[in-house]
């Protein structure tokens, strides 16, 4: 008779390539896991959007395991220890997570399970290179992105290949039915209702949204993924995210359709965007404070704007008066996600045209992606305010108009996501307030009724901005 194995899913919810899922097939008879532990999270438990995700990455992650998958809230330390008793288990096997909090907390179980006598083993089934793999010749760690890809990750041993496929028949039945509502993931209100056009979760949404990308978007990835209107783009992120499809899977298949496709200088360009993920978890493993500190200890010191309310809320709401900023907002709103470029556009725009802290906008990104990861989040608000490890320079402001005039030019994205404006003609849809008076009514507009007027002006709030930045250099 084999060993009993509990496998703590976390975010790994997929059954092909999950390394703690294999092992334990091969070593005994699996046990599944999910805990929801809100309060070893803290400030960062998920917000609403993941939330939802969640509870149908875990519906179709049940059916996979022929409805097997136990259900937990609470403690895990707890939890694992009272079914460790109660299966007669013998080991406990789960992959690796690497936000501050999960590995303080996993550590901690992993020493007390041991202590009992119990076999502990964690596995990495989220990153292509584990952080401590990846260090200069001197032994310290990168802090730039170019030469921590090229230099590190591709100079070290390649990614390890997906897994083969594994019999599920080891799974020990589950005696407890699967009471998902019991977590209570889904939103109160009903805000939820466009995501379903959009999304898909689980394995086997994921494997789709790959395999889509690799038959109409790889080709083109390198210059279209910076169009927002245009569908270059994977939207793997949630899917990676919640661990639906592992990041060796994604980097494996892109080769062999890139290699039959003649596509190499476009896989170049998406594995390198693999690669700012690794380098986001990086940059977290090695800077625990990455979600509430400036890694440029300089901009503690950064006037930021206390009176934060109506811009602020101007700016969640998509009512700047800025299109791109206003369709990039509302995109988040409606589908949960927003485009990368716009993702640049709006957080220069809070942190630099309105002067608002970055960590305004990182809890308003936490709350409504779903694919809010606190390693890339993070990572990417402190490179958009300048204040990161290898950061975009602060006297770099997108200027909203020309990256929606370069980035959008028929203006396709804004009238998706701003139906107000969508008679205005291409020449005015980044700069409605151009339009007179009798011109907007034309098109149905009432500046300031239908649509707001500019909530600051480009050319003061950049000077703004940049005293601001020399205020700090100075002190
Ligand atoms: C202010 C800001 C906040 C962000 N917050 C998040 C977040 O919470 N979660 C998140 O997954 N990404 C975040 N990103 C990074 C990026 O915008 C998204 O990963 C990307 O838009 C997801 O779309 P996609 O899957 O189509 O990406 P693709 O372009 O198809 O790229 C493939 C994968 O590479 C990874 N990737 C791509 N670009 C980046 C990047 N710049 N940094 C890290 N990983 C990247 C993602 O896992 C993505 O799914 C943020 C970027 C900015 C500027």
């Amino acid at each position: 008779m084999k060993d009993n194995v509990i496998v703590w899913f976390r975010q790994d919810l997929r059954i092909h390539d999950n390394p703690a899922l294999y092992e334990a097939c091969r070593s005994g008879q699996v046990i599944p896991v999910y805990i929801l532990d809100d309060h070893a999270a803290g400030d960062w438990k998920m917000g609403a959007a993941s939330r939802w995700w969640l509870h149908h990455s875990l519906i179709a992650l049940n059916k996979s395991l022929g409805g097997n998958l136990r259900l937990f809230k609470g403690d895990p330390s707890l939890t694992i220890a009272q079914l460790a008793q109660e299966t007669s288990a013998s080991a406990v096997y789960w992959n690796r997570a690497y936000e501050p909090w999960r590995i303080k907390r996993d550590s901690n179980i992993k020493l007390e399970m041991q202590k009992q006598g119990y076999t502990v083993q964690s596995f990495n089934g989220s990153l292509l290179w584990e952080p401590w793999d990846i260090t200069k010749q001197d032994g310290t760690h990168y802090k730039v992105f170019t030469p921590f890809y090229r230099k590190g990750c591709l100079n070290a041993p390649a990614p390890r290949e997906p897994l083969p496929p594994i019999e599920l028949d080891s799974i020990v039945p589950s005696s407890t039915p699967f009471d998902i509502d019991s977590l209570q993931l889904l939103p109160k209100i009903d805000w939820d209702s466009e995501f379903y056009q959009h999304w898909q979760p689980g394995e086997t949404g994921a494997a789709d949204t790959l395999s889509s990308f690799l038959n109409t978007g790889l080709a083109h990835y390198r210059d279209g993924r910076n169009y927002p209107a245009k569908p270059y783009i994977s939207t793997l992120s949630p899917h990676l995210h919640f661990g639906e499809i592992s990041p060796n899977q994604v980097w494996y298949a892109s080769a062999h359709t890139a290699l039959d496709t003649s596509s190499e200088d476009a896989l170049d360009c998406f594995h390198s965007e693999l690669g700012w993920r690794e380098f986001s978890y990086y940059q977290l493993y090695y800077n625990p404070n990455l979600p509430e500190k400036n890694l440029q200890t300089k901009f503690d010191r950064f006037p930021w704007k206390t009176d934060s309310s109506s811009h602020l809320s101007a700016w969640q709401k998509g009512l700047t008066g800025y299109p791109i900023i206003d369709a990039g907002m509302r995109q988040l709103w409606k589908t949960g996600y927003m485009h990368n470029r716009v993702r640049m556009v709006v957080g220069s725009f809070l942190v630099k045209n309105l002067l608002l802290h970055w960590q305004h906008g990182a809890r308003w990104f936490w709350d409504c992606l779903l694919d809010a990861d606190l390693a890339s989040n993070s990572a990417s608000w402190q490179w958009v305010a300048g204040c990161g490890a290898d950061a975009a320079p602060y006297f770099r402001i997108f200027n909203p108009v020309t990256q929606g005039e370069k980035f959008d030019s028929e203006g396709d994205y804004i009238r998706q996501y701003i139906p107000e404006l969508s008679n205005i003609p291409n020449k005015y849809i980044h700069t409605p307030w151009e339009l007179s008076t009798e011109e907007l009514l034309q098109y149905g507009v009432v500046l300031g009724e239908t649509y707001p007027a500019p909530i600051v002006d480009l050319k003061h709030s950049r000077n703004a901005a940049l005293e601001a930045l020399s205020s700090i250099k100075e002190a």
